[in-house]
């Protein structure tokens, strides 16, 4: 382990917008991508704005009546958008403590019959109703375009960092027509004696997360390369910025996707809540099939990492052999089997031989 970390960088967008300061933010990120997987981005090309008023929406939505959001929930959505309630959802197979509203960027589905199923899963989200949440698809749709775009010009600086042409990553962007998801979460303060398993250890899926961590609260953490747990604290004004199991396994492990958990809030504290942005991919696009050429100068940068622990997190095995959309699809349906249930019977029964688990579904 001879770059092992014990936090997280800070790398300010600032720096790559200026022709001077660029090779420095290129150096930073280099690094943050090879050596950590996490970094935090400061000064982002998102309105502060937007950011204030989706900060400020996320308590709201989960303070609806129960029956207003239970009519949008996930199970109603073969696109698996929608709300799920406290304990819908399991991470290795235990129960997470949150709850949550998955949206995504708009998206018409296209699925036709003798289309592969995995192609229901793009489409439009649920929304709460203008009434009860004035302004808020709006306002987050607004901020969405924001970091999408954020998303696909820092996929150009990892391309300059790791010196590929960016024209090699134009297969996976199927021309900036894609879908990517967003969650609004809430992490409260579990009761007494109960599992702080905010959310258990996992990597992400798809190419970058973007988290806006939207309260002040302590949780997020992340695994360094011997395998001990670091604190990602918020830090106002920058974004949470890490890599998934696609964009790792594309790049050969060079951009390393990191372990991470969120731990409830303490007892006597408030609800914790957080935004993520899930940058996707090309559902059709096979990752081992396309895997990126590095020069020798980069794969030495890797080797140099030396060796790294088992991290608490389950692998994405499935990744060098299926579409990618597939992969996603079979992450939904084990992380929502009563979605799955109902919109994928028999992918739900091969994941889920035995019925419902016990714990750990909505509805
Ligand atoms: O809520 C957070 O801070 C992180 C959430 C997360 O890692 C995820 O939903 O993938
Ligand atoms: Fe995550």
């Amino acid at each position: 382990m001879a770059s092992n970390f014990s936090s997280v960088p800070i790398l300010d967008w600032s720096l790559a917008t200026n022709p001077e300061s660029k090779p420095d933010f290129i150096l930073q990120l280099r690094h943050a991508l090879i050596n950590v997987g996490f970094l935090y981005l400061s000064n982002p090309p998102v309105a502060r704005s937007d950011i204030d008023a989706v900060v400020d929406y996320a308590p709201k939505l989960f303070d609806l009546p129960q029956d207003a959001k239970e009519s949008i929930r996930m199970a109603n959505s073969q696109h698996f958008f929608g709300y799920s309630r406290l304990g819908a959802e399991l991470t290795k197979g235990k129960t997470d403590q949150r709850e949550q509203f998955d949206f995504a960027t708009p998206y018409d589905n296209e699925w036709k019959p003798g289309d592969p199923e995995y192609l229901k899963l793009w489409g439009q989200p649920q929304w709460p109703s203008e009434e009860l949440v004035p302004g808020f698809k709006k306002t987050f749709l607004r901020y969405l375009e924001q970091v999408e775009k954020l998303s696909f010009d820092f996929i150009e600086l990892l391309a300059e960092a790791f010196q590929i042409p960016i024209s090699s990553l134009d297969t996976f962007f199927n021309n900036r027509r894609l879908q990517h998801r967003a969650k609004v979460v809430k992490y409260p303060v579990p009761p007494d004696n109960s599992s702080n398993q905010g959310v258990g250890p996992h990597f992400d899926g798809g190419f970058l997360t973007f988290l806006l961590q939207a309260s002040p609260h302590r949780g997020l953490q992340v695994q360094n390369l011997s395998g001990e747990w670091i604190d990602a604290p918020p830090i106002p004004g920058t974004f949470v910025v890490n890599i998934g199991k696609a964009l790792e396994t594309v790049t050969q492990g060079l951009a390393r996707a990191t372990s991470h958990r969120v731990l409830s809030p303490e007892p006597g504290s408030t609800p914790r809540y957080s935004i993520p942005f899930f940058q996707n991919i090309s559902q059709t696009v096979k990752i081992g099939d396309n895997v990126l050429q590095l020069s020798p100068e980069m794969l030495e940068l890797k080797a140099a990492r030396g060796e790294v622990a088992a991290p608490d997190s389950v692998n994405y095995t499935e990744y060098g052999l299926l579409p990618s959309g597939e992969v996603g699809l079979i992450g939904r349906v084990k992380s929502h089997p009563d979605v799955a249930q109902r919109h994928y019977p028999d992918l739900f029964k091969q994941f889920f031989p035995d019925g419902l688990p016990t714990q750990g579904f909505a509805y």
